[in-house]
């Protein structure tokens, strides 16, 4: 069989910090297991502080993590110190904010060329090959907007020259932690849609973090949906958007506005503190309206469902 392009095996993040009287952890990840291959679309989606960006640090290398493994193409990151050295070609990020990742002291040229001198990546003539990822992210005239500056292009052009940026190491992978979340709904369409589109012709793996399973469903083929850390429900988009299974996939589906949908079932969350995801029971058990004896007492194991859906909650286990 063929290794996989990605793949996430039990990854586990936990951060320690000391004050003066005592130890903290926080279980930031926990048990978290997924495949991704070129051309295909996994959205993480989650509430704050589910664990989303964690798993996007650590499969990028920014931070370690406490255990499991991340491997691309068949070569492990925890041991393999080449791939380590080479992973920015391997694996780019987006972040949300495209007005903080530009220096605004220096060109688009120079913002998109600098990451290729660096890499050593240019044959030829850099400019032309600034020239030509711009083009293929939608800036032109190229010529235009080569020589500007950020402070002269609006939100959803600065991202196309981050995505620009990024593309130029030529990765296999590119996450996209909420890369619409801080421009008007239509140019953030617009940037799913080029994301989509350069998917298709470059061959890559997308990852997309975001809040929303409207953006998750539009632009997914899978989706895994994240509560305090663990994986809660996994499974291709469409069957997960029109069969959830798991209580915080139908809260996050009924909490968000959709005038097309019926609502067919009434789904009153308990308030409560998100509990930490250290696994000793199950960690949505106190806002859960199922829980039972067992969500309060017992670890619960990922349930395999037909078509690759797999759900963890004691109502299936
Ligand atoms: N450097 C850190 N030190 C301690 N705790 C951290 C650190 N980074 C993240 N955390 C904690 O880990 C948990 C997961 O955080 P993370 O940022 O991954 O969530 P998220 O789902 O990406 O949230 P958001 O959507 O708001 O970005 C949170 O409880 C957060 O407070």
């Amino acid at each position: 069989m063929s290794k996989p392009l990605l793949h996430v095996n039990e990854l586990e993040k936990v951060f320690s910090s000391r004050s003066m009287f005592r130890k903290k952890q926080v279980h930031a990840v926990q048990d978290v297991s997924f495949t991704l291959e070129a051309g295909e679309v996994l959205a993480i989606v989650g509430e704050s502080g589910s664990g989303k960006s964690t798993v996007a640090r650590m499969l990028t290398n920014l931070i370690p993590a406490t255990s499991g493994d991340i491997v691309y193409n068949g070569e492990s990151l925890r041991t393999n110190r080449q791939l380590r050295k080479k992973l920015p070609t391997f694996v780019q990020m987006i972040f949300q904010d495209p007005f903080a990742a530009l220096n605004p002291h220096h060109t688009i040229g120079y913002i998109i060329g600098r990451p290729l001198q660096v890499h050593r990546l240019t044959q030829g003539d850099l400019r032309s090959r600034v020239l030509e990822l711009l083009r293929k992210v939608g800036l032109s005239p190229e010529e235009d907007f080569i020589d500007k500056y950020p402070y002269q292009l609006s939100g959803g052009q600065k991202q196309r020259v981050v995505i620009a940026k990024v593309l130029g190491l030529a990765p296999k992978v590119i996450i996209a932690d909420e890369p619409t979340s801080m421009l008007d709904v239509s140019i953030g369409i617009d940037i799913m849609n080029l994301l989509l589109d350069l998917k298709e012709k470059e061959n890559l793996a997308l990852m997309m973090i975001t809040h929303n399973l409207g953006s998750a469903r539009y632009m997914a083929d899978r989706i895994a949906v994240m509560y305090a850390g663990r994986v809660m429900e996994y499974g291709p988009a469409e069957e997960l958007i029109q069969n959830p299974q798991h209580p915080y996939t139908k809260l996050l589906l009924y909490s968000s506005p959709d005038p097309w949908r019926e609502q067919t079932e009434v789904f009153e969350v308990v308030e409560a503190q998100v509990q930490d995801a250290s696994g000793a029971c199950c960690s949505f058990h106190n806002r859960c309206p199922f829980a039972t004896d067992i969500c309060r007492t017992k670890p619960v194991a990922i349930a395999q469902l037909e078509n690759g859906h797999q759900v963890r909650c004691h109502l299936y286990a």
